[in-house]
């Protein structure tokens, strides 16, 4: 069994049935504190199934997670929404807000008993309108933006958190060139940082679709295929041309960066016939 990271995410022998059929099967996660790591796999692997597992928005059949050493099945939910946050796709719980204001939500578990934000909170608010590259957007309402200004949005509600556990499912979806580096940059520097009011390095955790990115990037990935990891560690020595071949059915050309010498994919052609 993986022994749980005293400061970090250990996700042991999870397992979750969906209609009847094993989404999540076994999987083992560890990450430590100020990590990046990505989580890879084809549609339906159950990225978001595990993200959910992980958050604690959906209780496993068997298995555990901590983080910091600590059991979150066993946190209350207020403690368990300080420490973790989950950017999804889309911001459901937003309707007539604008943009500062669904950033705020963010610190939602950090206020006292009144619900009244105080100047740390305006000031980490801030601060990720900043860092998300959306002070311009703050009276926005969020529901007028496109795609990818959602995207930026949903991340900067995440940080203004300042979890310990950041998991983001597909950040950079719907973002231009610039906005996915831009993302994953800036998830480099909380990670090494820490939360944007002096919070904790996160441990950072991201389903990608983007091998490229999460090459560039992640100091860890962890592929899933049929809720299974079929391989985790460096990017380096995970993403090969028959590992790529074999989970996403893609013939790819695997080289070395000339400068950073991280891995870059250049993909070729259709190695399976499309089911
Ligand atoms: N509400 C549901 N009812 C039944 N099956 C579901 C439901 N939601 C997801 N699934 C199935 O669970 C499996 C895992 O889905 P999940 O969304 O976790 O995959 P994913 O890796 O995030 O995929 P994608 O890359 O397409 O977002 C898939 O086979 C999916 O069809």
């Amino acid at each position: 069994m993986t022994r749980p990271e005293s400061a970090g995410l250990g996700a042991s022998r999870l397992a979750f049935t969906r209609a009847g059929r094993l989404v999540v099967d076994g999987v083992d996660i560890t990450a430590p504190a100020g990590s990046v790591s990505a989580l890879l796999g084809p549609n339906g692997a159950g990225k978001s199934t595990l993200l959910h597992l992980i958050a604690g928005l959906d209780r496993a059949d068997s298995g555990a997670v901590h983080l910091g050493g600590r059991d979150i099945g066993k946190l209350r939910r207020r403690d368990r929404a300080r420490r973790i946050a989950l950017a999804e796709q889309e911001v459901r719980d937003a309707p007539n807000l604008t943009v500062r204001e669904v950033v705020a939500l963010g610190r939602t578990p950090h206020l006292g008993i009144w619900g009244l934000p105080e100047a740390r909170d305006h000031a980490v608010v801030d601060r990720c309108l900043a860092d998300t590259e959306l002070v311009a957007f703050s009276d926005r309402p969020y529901d007028t933006l496109s795609g990818g200004e959602r995207q930026r949005v949903n991340l900067a509600r995440a940080l203004a958190q300042e979890p310990e556990l950041l998991l983001l499912d597909e950040p950079t979806n719907h973002l231009d060139v610039r906005a996915q580096l831009g993302t994953l940059i800036l998830l480099r520097e909380v990670a090494a940082r820490g939360g944007a009011g002096g919070g904790p390095a996160p441990t950072v955790l991201a389903a990608l679709h983007d091998l490229n990115l999460a090459a560039l990037f992640a100091d860890h990935v962890v592929v899933l295929a049929d809720g299974r990891v079929v391989a985790s560690g460096d990017p380096a020595e995970v993403l090969t041309s028959e590992l790529i071949a074999r989970v996403w059915g893609v013939w790819a050309t695997v080289l070395e960066h000339p400068q950073t010498g991280r891995p870059i994919i250049a993909f070729t052609g259709l190695a399976t016939p499309s089911q």
